[in-house]
């Protein structure tokens, strides 16, 4: 596994560098989106109309049949600038002018968020690689149920009251590439991310051949009861790993949303992916191992209560009670788990599914309190979801982390969240130091990290955040606030 990772993470790399080279905003990898007065003020930038006319015979819109072709015929054309507003033909343009793909084949799937093209080469010289190229839409109505994944999560507070639906579809697809990135970084099957452009994302297409995408789990034609309970043990063993080491809640997992692909389960759409810390992560997690269970029932195999299998997914390696993380440790113990069979096990389902779940004691509250004192829980820890510490290696994407830092710089009023990445952020501060400037930073197996600051003895714990608290306070007092910089700049113009 880990090889693959190691090549995986040197195709990321390959992907940075070539797009650090390209985009010239200097920005970093995928962030990459030209904005509008850059196109426009472009040497000789195109209008919609000429861009539509340049690029409409390279881009067929109608679902995709055997094997790609390309037509040159005009009903084409109205329906690709039908499908495809001037904006995303533009970000399309950038894509094909950097040579990722030549063409757009047809339409792979139609959904109520985005809709997915095939693309591909046609110049067998440059690649024989396929893509999926996902487009999202940006109308507002889709919108609105979108909102209760952005909230919330860390890494997109700052643009979640952002009224403007194209700046919030951009952010989506942007959540999708970094989701995926992360997951691909750590051995899960997805399709490999390649090039993100605002809403429109290039990634890896999972073929079955002469064009065909492979199946959905939902419509994978199983050989035998065998193959069943492989890939429902493939997929929770991916579940798990996705909350332990890529720190993620898939938040829409089912069995349309996973792939078979050579001989694998391959898991897509995280776009609404959220991270532990996320108010709703648990409630989204107790989702997705509802709609697997149900669909692997379907299937006619017994499969484990809900409440276990949140166990499974949640709690460290030491809790369970197994040595190590290791496929084999962790294979064991889902053997070790008694099956749902009788009805009461449902009835057990449906409580666990009922309860309000906290990420420690200290977030409990009143309703909590009283379903104690009702005797409707055992112990109140019943109602902690998962451990606080993170078990074994815990890879994140710095990015990530980094996109944090810059964020909570902004607007460090959210102490809370301070707290509980305070420690991180300060030793990669340290890290940084080490290193002098702030390099593009690779993935870290977090315990490395962590391991110093979990044996760290309180106090000094404590004097250290208390002197980075003053620091900032300091450095607040000398900042110069943003009304008096807005006056200043404005004056400037004026002049
Ligand atoms: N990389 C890929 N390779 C092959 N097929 C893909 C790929 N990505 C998506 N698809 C196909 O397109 C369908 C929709 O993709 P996805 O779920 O990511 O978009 P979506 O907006 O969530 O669509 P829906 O609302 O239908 O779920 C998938 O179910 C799958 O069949
Ligand atoms: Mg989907």
């Amino acid at each position: 596994m880990t090889d693959e990772i190691a090549r995986r993470a040197q195709q990321i790399e390959i992907w940075s560098s070539d797009s650090d080279s390209d985009s010239d905003s200097g920005s970093r990898y995928a962030q990459v989106s030209l904005s509008r007065s850059a196109i426009n003020h472009a040497p000789n930038a195109l209008t919609n109309a000429e861009i539509v006319t340049k690029y409409a015979d390279k881009i067929k819109t109608d679902p995709i049949k055997k094997g790609p072709k390309i037509t040159r015929d005009r009903s084409n054309r109205a329906t690709v600038e039908q499908v495809l507003d001037p904006r995303t033909m533009r970000f399309l343009a950038k894509i094909i002018n950097k040579n990722v793909i030549s063409r757009i084949n047809g339409c792979i799937s139609t959904g109520k968020e985005a809709n997915v093209y095939h693309g591909d080469h046609e110049d067998p010289e440059v690649t024989t690689r396929e893509y999926a190229v996902k487009i999202y839409k940006t109308s507002i109505l889709v919108f609105k149920d979108r909102e209760r994944y952005v909230d919330g999560e860390f890494r997109f507070r700052n643009t979640k009251n952002q009224s403007n639906p194209r700046k919030m579809v951009k952010v989506w697809a942007e959540k999708e590439f970094r989701n995926l990135k992360r997951l691909y970084l750590n051995g899960i099957p997805c399709p490999e991310p390649v090039e993100l452009r605002s809403h429109v994302l290039v990634m890896e297409y999972l073929t079955k051949g002469n064009g065909q995408p492979s199946p959905k789990l939902r419509d994978h034609p199983f050989k035998d009861v065998e193959e069943i309970v492989h890939y429902y043990h493939q997929m929770l063993f991916y579940m798990r790993r996705m909350y332990k080491v890529c720190r993620l809640v898939h938040a829409d997992l089912s069995e349309y949303n996973s792939i078979v692909h050579k001989d694998k389960l391959y898991i897509i759409d995280v776009s609404q992916s959220v991270e532990p810390e996320h108010p709703m992560a648990l409630d989204f997690l107790r989702m997705d191992i509802k709609n697997v269970n149900d669909f692997f029932s379907r299937k006619k195999i017994n499969v484990y209560p809900e409440r276990l299998l949140f166990k499974y997914i949640t709690e460290d390696a030491s809790v369970l009670g197994i040595e190590d993380n290791s496929d084999e440790q962790l294979g064991q113990y889902l053997e070790t788990l008694p099956l749902k069979t009788e009805d009461d096990d449902e009835v057990e389902d449906e409580i666990f599914r009922s309860l309000h779940l906290v990420r420690s004691l200290n977030h409990l509250d009143e309703r909590d309190f009283q379903k104690f004192s009702e005797g409707k829980v055992d112990t109140l820890t019943d109602l902690v979801g998962t451990h606080e510490n993170i078990d074994g290696t815990l890879a994140v994407n710095d990015d990530d982390e980094e996109e944090e830092d810059e964020e909570e710089d902004e607007d460090d009023e959210d102490e809370s969240s301070e707290e509980e990445t305070g420690s991180e952020d300060d030793s990669e501060a340290e890290d940084e130091d080490a290193e002098g400037k702030k390099k593009k930073k690779k993935w870290v197996e977090k315990e490395t990290i962590l391991k110093g600051k979990k044996h760290e003895d309180k106090d000094d714990k404590k004097a250290r955040k208390e002197a980075a608290k003053l620091a900032k306070q300091e450095k607040r007092k000398t900042k110069m606030k943003k009304h008096v910089k807005k006056k200043i700049i404005s004056k400037r113009k004026t002049k």
